[in-house]
């Protein structure tokens, strides 16, 4: 049969194959289901391109290295427990499935491989598949790996459980919307998380940061079986529960995200996320690496800061003296820090920032201004401080979380920053509470208003501010730059919401949809005047608040202050009109201003 080319001789029950003078055009060859126990030497069949020899008794490859046509070669449920013999031979396609294969090797001369079966083996590392740039399948179901998985898991797997867990025991309770949390079309919901390890001092900047950015942030506590720190305050730095209240909560369904961390049981609660959520303010919680990696399952999409200790005979030395923990648990916490870093080497962007922690008051100003050009705040402020005297009693006396930019500023070179360690904290905040004045209604009802409005952005029903905040993609540009344009305008009237006199522009602007981001970063603002030149011809009514205490945004520089004092405003009819200046950016028309009057105080009429 000189031109026979493909033989199938499965199931049979052959012990032996080839046993006659090779067809010269023979190329295809199925000897599978047999009895073979051993491969004969093929130097005469050059012309084989397929060899399909499972389900025999083989136990060694050999005598192929003269096949050099031979792409496809197929030796599964065998016996064969190492990998060997190919030679270089042109196989594009290798199956090797259910053997006793340990180890991948002799892999490295087979250049033109695409697809690999290794399945059913006992295969436990990868090593060996390097540099095969044409390998489009591999198969390794049903290894050791999976062993591992279901004994000793690696973290993947354990997030990847937790996260199948959580969601499963969410879905068996009676459903109930969650909408505030909701990804809308232009952004997710702002969260920050801030990652780091052991006492590595994250709940310490994260209440930092939230008192400082009151108006975006509120710290959401996590759950925890373990004991409270030296200075932690049930409810305000994490919610200490036993672990049958921890159980509890977890078959309830409560949780967005669990983790154990040193025998201790660690969660995130749908419920603490949704409250703040509700309240049209973003969440800053702190958690270790186990829960970010089944955060990232989840279809919130935080920012991740990470806050190593650089130093780790320092933060030893910190760890130490906090007298909690055995000397194990700090050699286990020290090497964690290599671990976080090498995590943030092996995948980048992973963590959107990295900031060194040895010295917590530097890691909080590198913090803030992160924070700051996330959410397109200026930078002006810090540089401004120093100006600022006359404010300075009154703000010490009005001291409340939303002033806190100012206190901190105040406080960081002064003896006053020692109240500022976290285990003060508690008692400058009631000092602060018993300084701070009562809040009149007209301040109340401003921050509700603001709150509302950004409740709405949440849900999507507005674009404004917060759908900005968080966006996804590259870090947005800090609003320094972005004012660019204003600078060089000739109405140049770049101001924060609130101006110095005590009037202030809500941020309640809508803007239609299509803007750029550059453009609706500028613009959701709601604060810019010349964002309101885009009215040609027109007047735009704007609403005025009372002044709330003192705000971080409140401080502008020179320029824009002196114009400021003399907006051309005209009061008609109750209601203030701002003429629309004579420069018209290239900026669509078309948006609509709400008309907004807040009672007027007692004090102010
Ligand atoms: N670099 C540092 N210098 C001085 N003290 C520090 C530093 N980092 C942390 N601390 C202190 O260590 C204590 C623990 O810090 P904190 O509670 O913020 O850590 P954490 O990272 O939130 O820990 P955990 O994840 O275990 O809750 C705090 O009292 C904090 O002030």
């Amino acid at each position: 049969m000189p031109y026979l080319i493909e033989l199938s001789a499965s199931h049979n029950e052959l012990t032996t194959f080839f046993g006659f003078k090779p067809p010269k055009n023979l190329k295809k060859v199925d000897f599978s289901f047999n009895k073979i126990p051993e491969m004969n030497d093929l130097f005469r069949y050059k012309g084989l391109t397929r060899l399909i020899l499972d389900h025999n008794e083989i136990k060694e490859i050999k005598g192929l290295t003269n096949c050099s046509a031979l792409s496809h070669l197929s030796l599964a449920h065998n016996k064969i427990t190492k990998m060997e013999g190919f030679g270089k031979l042109p196989i594009k396609i290798l199956c090797l499935s259910n053997n006793q294969i340990e180890e991948i090797s002799c892999l490295e001369n087979l250049k033109i491989l695409q697809n690999l079966d290794l399945s059913g083996n006992k295969i436990s590392r990868l090593k060996g598949l390097e540099n095969h740039d044409l390998l489009e399948i591999i198969n390794l179901e049903d290894n050791k790996v999976e062993a591992e998985n279901k004994y000793a898991p690696p973290p993947e797997v354990v997030a990847a459980q937790d996260h199948l867990k959580n969601i499963v025991y969410s879905m068996m309770q009676p459903q109930r919307i969650f909408d505030s949390t909701l990804p809308s079309l232009d952004a997710p919901y702002p969260m920050l998380v801030l990652v780091g390890p052991q006492a590595g001092g994250k709940r310490e900047l994260a209440h930092r940061l939230c008192r400082q950015f009151s108006t975006f942030f509120r710290y959401g506590s996590c759950h925890t079986t373990r004991l409270p720190y030296f200075g932690e305050g049930d409810r305000v730095d994490y919610n200490f529960i036993s672990e049958e209240v921890f159980a509890e909560m977890l078959n309830m369904g409560k949780f967005i995200l669990t983790y154990k961390y040193n025998k201790h049981n660690y969660g995130l609660t749908r419920d603490t996320v949704e409250g703040i959520a509700r309240e049209g303010l973003a969440s800053c919680i702190h958690m270790d690496i186990e829960g970010v990696r089944s955060l990232k399952h989840s279809y919130f999409e935080p920012r991740y800061i990470l806050l190593v200790p650089m130093n780790k005979v320092k933060y030893e030395g910190n760890l130490r003296r906090m007298g909690l923990f055995s000397r194990s648990e700090i050699e286990f916490s020290v090497a964690r820090v290599d671990y976080y870093i090498e995590i943030n080497q092996d995948f980048p962007g992973y963590f959107d920032a990295l900031i060194n922690t040895d010295d917590l008051n530097t890691a909080y100003q590198n913090l803030c201004q992160l924070i700051r050009e996330y959410l397109g705040l200026s930078d002006q402020l810090g540089k401004d401080m120093s100006d600022i005297t006359d404010f300075s009693k009154e703000v010490y006396a009005r001291r409340s979380p939303e002033n806190e930019e100012f206190f901190w500023h105040l406080s960081s070179n002064s003896l006053f920053s020692d109240f500022l360690d976290s285990t003060d904290r508690n008692y400058v905040i009631s000092l602060s509470a018993r300084l701070l004045a009562e809040e009149i209604p007209a301040e109340i009802t401003s921050m509700q208003k603001r709150r509302e409005a950004a409740r709405q952005a949440l849900m999507g029903k507005v674009p404004a501010d917060y759908t900005t905040l968080f966006q996804r993609g590259p870090v947005p540009t800090p609003i320094s730059a972005i004012t660019h344009l204003d600078r060089t305008s000739p109405t140049r009237m770049w101001a924060k919401s609130k101006f110095a006199d005590g009037i202030s522009l809500t941020p309640s602007l809508s803007f239609s949809e299509g803007s750029s981001y550059r453009e609706s970063l500028l613009m959701s603002k709601g604060t810019t005047l010349s964002s309101l030149a885009h009215f040609p011809g027109e007047s735009t009514f704007i609403s005025l608040e009372t002044p709330s205490p003192l705000k971080s945004d409140t401080y502008l520089d020179k320029e824009t202050k002196e114009q400021l004092s003399k907006p051309s405003f005209e009061l008609t009819d109750r209601k203030f009109k701002v003429k629309s200046p004579v420069y018209q950016p290239n900026i669509r028309s078309g948006r609509n201003v709400k008309i907004v009057l807040p009672p007027i105080p007692q004090c102010r009429k």
